[in-house]
């Protein structure tokens, strides 16, 4: 059967995929978006919203337990179903991408369900059957899944991984995470408040290890204080099942629970993608140039290539595929400011890098610190104000390089310090704007005044 021409075939239409296919169909281009599983990808089914819509339960059952002393007395009773009810019925419609797929062939794409696999420069084909030809190109925008480990006896097991933790609708009495990243932290967290006992199980010596150590001291103690039993410098050598999950643990020791949740990162998927009939040998992810293209007519966008696996960055790189696509003019692709933000309480907030990945860099960086209960915002706070903010300066170029804000809002907190990162505001102009009293945000205030640069008579 001859190839179907088109312009673009985009294979995967995840939040990267649907965005590219979405607004070049828009731009008037003939698309063909494939998909196998649901149309929005992880994040809507399985990842942010579901897992934001956990957090914001677990945060209104902590909050409603910080009454006590506060605001009179609370007896709280925490109930899943609720938090279950939301997921299946307002996040996922049941799993259901009907919604998604109307939204993305109502811009004009065409949609086709099924695996695609590149055949050769411009060639797609769909499920072995059906092909396309894309005379302006190939975007690739197939995602991440769930690294499981190679751990003794693991495989066979029901393990669950993100998406077996979200479809939950009836709590388990115990449950070992495996991984203290961010998916292990918030669903660590999240299940512990509704009354789980929770185990986390962290290989490296702390929790959230590629940000600063004074984010992993605030995860620990805020899962430690919210009942999780936190182990790190600790993996598991073997896992057995038999009505509930026994782990041999490296020092020894066992932890035994109803339920095991593997979040120990994620592997891009390009297995079986057929990029060796373009002459690519993909690493663990697809290299991609500033322009988002990983050969002549074939672009990356998402988490397939490596820069993070975040919903913004998924959608701020498809923007620049798409103009390059369009021949549009814009500025390259630029990490320097990449924001994310863990949603344990307090937020885990960070831009850019930490001290160790400046000095790393060379940079004879300076930092600032200063903890959230010493602002006034935090005193009035009172329960539940835990947090800083730090600052990580470059004093040669008078800027910021990195930041971290945690907090009762670190996540919108960091708001401001990603707009110094990426605009590289000079630390003195920091240093001598208003900052509205009393919130949060002062505390960048209180760090950034601490910088003995640039000098202050
Ligand atoms: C538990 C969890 C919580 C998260 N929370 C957040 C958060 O709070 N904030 C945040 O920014 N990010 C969060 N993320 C990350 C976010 O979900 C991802 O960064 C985002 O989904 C990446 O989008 P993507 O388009 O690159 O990939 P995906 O969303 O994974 O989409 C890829 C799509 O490609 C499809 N596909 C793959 N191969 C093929 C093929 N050969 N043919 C056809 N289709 C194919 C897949 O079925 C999938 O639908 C979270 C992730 C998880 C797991
Ligand atoms: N709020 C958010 O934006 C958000 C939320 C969830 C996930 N995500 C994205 O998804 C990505 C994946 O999340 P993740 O938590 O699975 O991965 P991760 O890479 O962030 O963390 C995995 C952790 O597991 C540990 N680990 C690995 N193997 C282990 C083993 N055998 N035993 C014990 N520990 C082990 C690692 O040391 C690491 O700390 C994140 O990095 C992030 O980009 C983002």
């Amino acid at each position: 059967m001859a190839a179907t021409e088109v312009d673009v075939v985009v294979i995967g239409l995840g939040v990267g995929g649907e965005e590219v296919g979405g607004r070049l169909a828009d731009a008037g281009l003939t698309v063909v978006g494939v998909e196998h599983t649901l149309v929005g990808g992880e994040c809507p089914y399985w990842g942010c919203i579901p897992t934001k819509m956990m957090t914001r339960a677990g945060n209104a059952l902590a909050e409603a337990r910080r009454i006590d002393g506060l605001a009179g007395r609370a007896t709280v009773t925490a109930d899943w179903a609720p938090v279950a009810r939301r997921i299946r019925d307002e996040a996922t419609d049941d799993w259901d991408d009907k919604v998604a797929v109307d939204r993305f062939t109502g811009r004009g794409g065409r949609f086709v369900r099924g695996r695609a696999a590149i055949a050769g420069p411009g060639r797609v084909v769909v499920d072995g059957a059906d092909e396309y030809a894309a005379r302006r190109g190939i975007v690739v925008a197939t995602g991440t899944t769930a690294v499981v480990p190679p751990i003794d006896g693991l495989a066979g097991t029901p393990y669950w991984t993100n998406r077996e933790a979200v479809e939950c609708a009836e709590l388990p009495a115990s449950l070992a995470v495996l991984g203290g990243g961010a998916i292990g932290l918030e669903l660590a967290q999240v299940y512990a408040r509704f009354g789980v006992a929770v185990t986390v199980l962290e290989r490296s010596e702390r929790l959230l290890a590629m940000e600063e150590p004074e984010s992993s001291e605030v995860a620990h103690a805020a899962l430690t204080a919210d009942g999780v039993t936190v182990r790190t410098g600790v993996g598991a050598t073997a896992v057995s099942y038999a009505d509930g999950f026994t782990l041999t643990l490296s020092d020894g020791g066992t932890v035994t629970a109803e339920k095991l949740l593997v979040a120990t990162g994620r592997a891009a998927r390009l297995g079986g993608l057929g990029l060796d009939t373009l002459g690519i040998e993909p690493g663990r992810f697809l290299d991609v140039d500033e322009r988002m293209r990983a050969a002549d007519g074939l672009w990356a966008v998402g988490d397939v290539t490596g820069h993070g696996a975040f919903t913004h960055l998924a959608m701020y790189e498809a923007g620049i595929a798409i103009r390059d696509i369009l021949g549009r003019e814009g500025p390259p692709a630029d990490y320097r400011a990449l924001p994310r933000v863990t949603f344990t309480d307090p937020e885990i907030g960070a831009v850019g890098l930490t001290e160790a990945q400046a000095a790393e860099r060379g940079i004879a960086v300076e930092t600032a610190f200063t903890p959230l209960s010493s602002s006034s915002r935090g005193f009035i706070h009172g329960p539940g104000n835990e947090g800083f903010v730090k600052l990580v300066a470059d004093p040669a170029r008078g800027v910021l390089v990195g930041a971290t804000s945690a907090g009762p809002a670190g996540g919108e907190v960091l708001g401001a310090l990603s707009v110094a990162v990426h605009a590289e505001v000079p630390v003195s102009t920091l240093q001598h704007m208003i900052y509205a009293y009393p919130t949060f945000h002062r505390a960048i205030e209180a760090a950034v005044s601490q910088f003995s640069f640039p000098p202050r008579g």
